[in-house]
């Protein structure tokens, strides 16, 4: 078997085990549903009664490999890089930090809060501008189109470069290549000039990420945690290399330094 078909497997195996736990407590009386979150959903949809409705288990598998890869993967280096641009630029950290401790003092963060955090949503925009995780956006051709001055023939595939757009200096101005969280202080029509496709991080249209609200509040969520407790100051070890590695991440990680802002954390 070739290692990649092992991998497969091993993946494939891992989340039905999850599926087979879900299903166990529904008949052992543990539960009484398969559940009502996703995986509840999807194992309900597996074992609908209408055959033509029913999802298979290749299915299923394929929607909790999506949701798993598309959720865990881009949070993660946003918030990676995030943490990076708020290390080497301390004015920001310390403006964020202001705001969370404001809002929520050394509380966990609430819905309510969540949606008070202008200062967090500005630093999130930008890093989503400077270094969107979003690797282009895939597209199938299937009829010949004009684009502006461009014939794009039927039966191509074609990769929309959002990030190219997110960098044009036309759009953003000289200053495109610096982190200025202030370009979004009113708001993401204002920053752009009203002009939708200059910022796309989570794709446009029909296909746009499903995820993108789920995606923010999670952000948001896990930096007022971080902001709470520690400072944070950039190693010397850190060296800069972001890289399309499925996500755009940085290639030797981000090394930095936290330290913790109570005796006691
Ligand atoms: C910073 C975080 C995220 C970014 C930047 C991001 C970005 C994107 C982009 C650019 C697409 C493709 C859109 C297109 O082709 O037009 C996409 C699709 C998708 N995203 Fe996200 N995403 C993020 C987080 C999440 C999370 C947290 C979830 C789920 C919990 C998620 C689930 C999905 C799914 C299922 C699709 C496929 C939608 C479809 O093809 O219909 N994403 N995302």
């Amino acid at each position: 078997m070739l290692k990649s078909e092992e991998l497969a497997k091993g993946i494939q195996d891992c989340v039905m085990k999850i599926v087979k736990q879900r299903e166990d407590k529904f008949v052992n009386g543990e539960a009484d549903s398969f559940g009502n979150d996703f995986l509840g959903l999807l194992v309900n949809a597996y074992h609908d009664s209408d055959e033509n409705n029913r999802l298979s288990m290749e299915d299923l598998v394929d929607e909790c490999k999506t949701f798993y890869f598309a959720g865990q993967e881009t949070v993660n280096s946003l918030l990676a890089w995030i943490v990076l641009l708020l290390a080497t630029h301390g004015d920001w950290q310390d403006k964020a930090r202001r705001e969370v401790i404001n809002i929520f003092g050394n509380r966990n963060p609430d819905s309510e809060g969540i949606s008070k955090l202008k200062t967090i949503t500005m630093i999130i925009y930008e890093t989503l501008r400077l270094y969107g995780p979003s690797n282009g956006l895939q597209r199938r051709v299937t009829r010949k189109v004009q684009l502006g001055k461009l014939v794009l023939p039927a039966n191509i595939d074609i990769l929309v470069q959002n990030i190219a757009l997110h960098h044009d200096p036309h759009q953003w101005g000289d200053d495109v290549h610096l982190f200025k969280p202030e370009r979004f202080e009113e708001g993401i029509a204002k920053a752009t000039n009203y002009n939708v496709a200059a910022f796309f991080p989570f794709g446009l249209g029909p296909r746009s990420c499903v995820g993108m609200s789920f995606a923010i509040t999670e952000t948001k969520v896990a930096l007022s945690m971080i902001l709470q407790r520690y400072t944070i100051n950039l190693s010397p070890a850190y060296v800069h290399s972001p890289m399309p590695i499925l996500a755009i991440r940085p290639q030797h990680g981000i090394q930095v330094i936290l330290e913790s802002l109570h005796n006691n954390a």
